[in-house]
C-alpha cells in the first residue's frame, strides 16, 4: 500500500485508476461520461443528483428529493467508473486500517456510532431494525475499551430497547436527548432525572407539545396514503414512505408540507426513505458529537481521536465537524456512491462489526504488548 497526495493507493485502488485512465483520462469522444472531469489530475464526478436539501424548496423539489434517496440505476460501466472515483476519495476503512491506527497513536479514540444503517441493517419495517447478536457483543466489548455514543434519530428509548446497552452514551432525537451512561462511573457532567439516569442535555424540550399535537395530525393526514407511517421520535418525528408506491409520494409530500406551513418553527430534512420533521433550533448530530467530546473533557484538546460511523444524510453534519476540527475521521456506511464529508466507508454493518472488532482487538493485544499496537491486526 502506498501513499499519493493523501489519496491511499491499495491494490483496488490502482485497479480503479487504471480503468479510469483508459475510459475517462483518454476516453473516445462518444464514451466520456458527462458527469466525470479530470480536476486538477485527480478524477471528480458531480453528485448534485445525490442531495439535495429539502427546506425552503417546493413540493416538486421535495418529490425530486425523495427520489434521489434512492437513485435509478445508471448503466453498469458508468456506475463502475464512477464508484472507481468515489474509492480513490473514500476509501475502506478496513483497507486503511492501519493508517487510521497510525494517526490515533496517542490519543484516546472516542466511538459515535449511528443507528439504522450503521449497526443494523435497513429492513421495511422501523420497528423490526434489530441488531445482531454479534453486533450487540462486539460494542459491548468496544464500549469497555473506549468512551462509546449511539447518535441516532430514534427517541431514546427505543434505541436502547435495540442496542440495550446501559455503559453507552446516547443521543437520540438527532441528538436533542443526550443521556450518558447509567452503568459505569462516568466522567461527564450530568444531572439525574426523574429515573435516576444521567441526562446530559435535551434542548428541544420546549417544543416537546408541538411535536406530539403534529405527530396526531400527521397520523390523522396520512392513513389514507397506503404504506405511509408516521414514528414518534419524542423530540422528532420520521414520515416513513419506504412501503409507499412511488405514485404516492407527491400526494404524501403534499400532505407533511401543508401541515408543517402552520408550523414555522419546525423544519424537514430528509433520510433514508423517510421525511423527518424537527425543530428549527440549531442543532444536529454534529452539535451532539462537539457537546460529546465537551463532556468528556476533550473541548479544546489535541490528544482525542473520535470516529464517527454513519449512514445518513443526517450524519453528514457530523462528519462536517470532525474535518473542520481536524479531528479523527468520519466513516460513510454505504456501498455506492454517495456525496459525503466523510474520509472513509464501510459498505455495511457487517463490515461496520468487521471494524469495531478489529479495533477491539487491537487495544487487547496493545494492552498486552505496548510495542506491538501498530502493526497489522488481521
Ligand atoms: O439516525 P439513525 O439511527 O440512522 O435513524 C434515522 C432513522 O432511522 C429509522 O429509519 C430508517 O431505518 C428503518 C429501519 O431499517 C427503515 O425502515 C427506514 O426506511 C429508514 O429511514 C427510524 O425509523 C427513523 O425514525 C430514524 O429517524
Amino acid at each position: 500500500m502506498t501513499k499519493q497526495n493523501n489519496v491511499v493507493v491499495t491494490p483496488e485502488v490502482k485497479s480503479c485508476i487504471n480503468t479510469l485512465i483508459s475510459t475517462v483520462v483518454l476516453p473516445s469522444a462518444a464514451t466520456a461520461p458527462e458527469s466525470m472531469a479530470v480536476i486538477g489530475g485527480f478524477l471528480g464526478f458531480s453528485h448534485n443528483n445525490f442531495i439535495k436539501r429539502l427546506e425552503g424548496s417546493n413540493v416538486n423539489g421535495w418529490i425530486d428529493s425523495m427520489r434521489a434517496a434512492s437513485p435509478t440505476r445508471v448503466k453498469s460501466s458508468e456506475n463502475y467508473q464512477e464508484k472507481c472515483s468515489w474509492i480513490l476519495f473514500h476509501p475502506s476503512a478496513l483497507k486503511v486500517f492501519d493508517q487510521i491506527l497510525f494517526n490515533s497513536k496517542g490519543k484516546q479514540i472516542v466511538f459515535f456510532l449511528d443507528y439504522d444503517g450503521t449497526l443494523s441493517p435497513i429492513v421495511a419495517d422501523p420497528d423490526k431494525a434489530f441488531m445482531t447478536r454479534k453486533m450487540r457483543g462486539t460494542l459491548k466489548d468496544v464500549a469497555r475499551n473506549f468512551p462509546t455514543a449511539i447518535v441516532t434519530g430514534r427517541c431514546r428509548d427505543k434505541v436502547f430497547n435495540f442496542v440495550k446497552l446501559a455503559e453507552l452514551y446516547y443521543a437520540a432525537s438527532h441528538g436533542m436527548d443526550i443521556m450518558g451512561p447509567t452503568k459505569n462511573q462516568t466522567t461527564a457532567k450530568s444531572k439525574s432525572d426523574s429515573n435516576n439516569k444521567a441526562v446530559l442535555f435535551q434542548p428541544a424540550s420546549q417544543f416537546l407539545p408541538m411535536i406530539d399535537e403534529v405527530y396526531k395530525i400527521l397520523l390523522e393526514k396520512t392513513k389514507s396514503v397506503p404504506g405511509a407511517m408516521v414514528e414518534n421520535n419524542k423530540y422528532c418525528l420520521s414520515v416513513h414512505f419506504r412501503c409507499v408506491d412511488e405514485k404516492s409520494w407527491a400526494p404524501l409530500a403534499e400532505k407533511v408540507r401543508l401541515v408543517l406551513n402552520e408550523y414555522p418553527k419546525l423544519r424537514l430534512t430528509q433520510g433514508r426513505k423517510v421525511l423527518e420533521i424537527r425543530p428549527t433550533i440549531k442543532w444536529d448530530k454534529g452539535k451532539a458529537l462537539e457537546f460529546l467530546l465537551e463532556s468528556l473533557g476533550y473541548e479544546n484538546s489535541n490528544d482525542v481521536f473520535p470516529i464517527y460511523i454513519g449512514d445518513d444524510r443526517t450524519d453528514e453534519d457530523a462528519f462536517k465537524v470532525l474535518s473542520r476540527r481536524g479531528q479523527g475521521v468520519g466513516i460513510l456506511v454505504s456501498s455506492v456512491p454517495k456525496e459525503t464529508d466523510a474520509s472513509y466507508t464501510l459498505q455495511d454493518p457487517s463490515e461496520v462489526e468487521n471494524f469495531l472488532r478489529r479495533l477491539v482487538e487491537w487495544k487487547r493485544l496493545s494492552s498486552v504488548n505496548p510495542t506491538s499496537a501498530y502493526r497489522v491486526v488481521d
